[in-house]
């Protein structure tokens, strides 16, 4: 059995947040995650239930519903059954408990929410979809409560998004069930959780078949990782909303690349320059959060990095992720090279590189410089395009050069007798990581990019 498009099994579908999809409700959103397709929106009514009466605090509740023809074959409303059935019941009472979970109900004062969550297209995961969408629709509702001053303060006190996980045969846990895959899980799970990465409610059951302790835990990380995607990919989304990225003045001469680091910003200009064209790099958006690297190898980096920025600008970005391997560390720092001694900085990074190895011997310091540059398009990760580059040498006693960044001065190129950073900005482009990735990248990105 393999995934469909041959998704990875720690891999989302491709997915939306249309924010402000409709224009009655104080909050709403079109929310798409692969072929599902649900319609969020979230009212705020003057009353509060009865229950709550004579006390200050406010309330959320949700309904939650699927159109006739969501599915493959057309379901009967239940209006024209006149009933509800027990499964609508218990996903609508699902989304309001999480709601619930992360607002401060006191504050919200004496008024109700209620979030309407309307599954136009079923294909998998409409709870947990419903779930991140209307989460979205309250926090825009929320925004919007406290702009109008009818809020002192934002009642809001996490992120919130769910996702679902399951056991395939032949593949094992997986991310993201789609309904074929749901129909052949023999176990299937929903996971709903805040931003800070606490868990509000699992639901987890075995179908002619049960799962281990150890399965439970892959499960839980996967989750855990996707739910983490669909909460950055809000937060951005919030933020964009909140002050929109001006791309209005970038040429269609003007390359994007989701990275901070100066040195690598300056390799890429001077790279690009020869063609043309002319870099912005996320310096050039002050506004746009840091996107944290959570990935386990080059190529999720870049495509996390990649993928988010390419989604939040709305046009094509490139990233690049890279580190140095060094093989009597058995390929540390690696994907942790920014990051080695702690925080980001050149100086501890290479301290701590030269404490390690301290009395390897010369014939024994060989390492390996990786790059991987991941172009994306906006909203198609499954169009991502990936390259490489590497560069050998060996890593000094002591640094030589003032050029380049990073571990530059620790890297000498043997067939040259210098370091990296004894070499000119071309000198290095010419036999680099970077730049082996990016001449990779050159015989393919302008076919790719049509
Ligand atoms: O001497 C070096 N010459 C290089 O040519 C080079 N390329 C990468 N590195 C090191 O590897 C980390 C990458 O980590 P990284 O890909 O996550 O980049 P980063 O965090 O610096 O920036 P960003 O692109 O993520 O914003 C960097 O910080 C550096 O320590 C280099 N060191
Ligand atoms: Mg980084």
């Amino acid at each position: 059995m393999q995934r469909n498009h041959n998704r990875g099994t720690a891999e989302l579908r491709p997915f939306e947040i249309t924010a402000n999809y409709l224009k009655n409700p104080e909050g709403s959103v079109l929310m798409t995650l692969g072929a599902t397709k649900v319609i969020c929106s979230v009212s705020v009514e003057d009353s509060q239930p009865p229950f709550l009466r004579g006390t200050e605090k406010g309330w959320i509740s949700a309904e939650y519903s699927m159109l006739p023809r969501a599915t493959k074959e057309r379901t009967r409303r239940e209006a024209t059954k006149g009933r509800q059935t027990g499964r609508t019941i218990e996903i609508q009472r699902l989304i309001g408990r999480a709601l619930r979970a992360v607002v401060d109900l006191e504050k919200l004062g004496p008024r109700s929410l209620v979030a309407d969550c309307d599954v136009i297209q079923a294909d998998g995961g409409t709870r947990t979809a419903s779930i991140t969408g209307a989460f979205f629709a309250l926090k825009l509702a929320l925004a919007r409560l406290v702009t109008n001053k009818v809020l002192p303060e934002n009642p809001l006190k996490d992120d919130l998004a769910a996702i679902s996980v399951g056991i395939l045969p032949e593949i094992g846990p997986v991310l993201d069930l789609e309904a074929s895959e749901d129909q052949q899980a023999s176990v299937d799970m929903n996971i709903v959780m805040t931003g800070q990465g606490e868990f509000i409610e699992l639901q987890g059951t075995g179908e002619e078949a049960t799962f281990s302790g150890s399965q439970l835990n892959e499960l839980l990380y996967l989750g855990t990782k996707g739910i983490e995607q669909l909460i950055t990919a809000q937060r951005y989304q919030f933020d964009k909303l909140q002050h929109p990225y001006d791309t209005s003045d970038l040429s269609q001469n003007t390359v994007v690349i989701a990275t901070r680091n100066a040195g690598k910003a300056s390799e890429f200009k001077a790279m690009f320059a020869s063609d043309g064209l002319q870099v912005k790099t996320l310096n050039d958006f002050p506004d746009l959060p840091e996107i944290e690297e959570t990935g386990k190898t080059f190529e999720e980096n870049a495509r996390l990095k990649a993928d988010t920025i390419a989604r939040v600008l709305d046009l094509p970005v490139l990233a690049d992720d890279s580190g140095l391997q060094v093989a009597a560390l058995h390929g540390r720092p690696g994907i942790y090279s920014a990051r080695y001694a702690g925080d980001h900085n050149d100086a501890a990074n290479n301290a701590k590189l030269l404490y390690e190895l301290t009395g390897v011997p010369k014939e024994k310091r060989n390492a390996t410089f990786h790059t991987t540059l991941v172009f994306a398009k906006p909203n198609q990760p499954e169009n991502d395009l990936v390259v490489d580059g590497e560069v050998n040498g060996y890593i000094l006693g002591i640094p030589r050069g003032d050029n380049g960044f990073g571990y530059d001065p620790l890297f000498l190129v043997p067939e040259l007798d210098k370091s990296l950073a004894e070499l000119t900005a071309d000198e290095k482009n010419k036999i680099s990581h970077r730049g082996n990735a990016l001449r990779n990248l050159e015989k393919v990105w302008r076919d790719w990019l049509k």
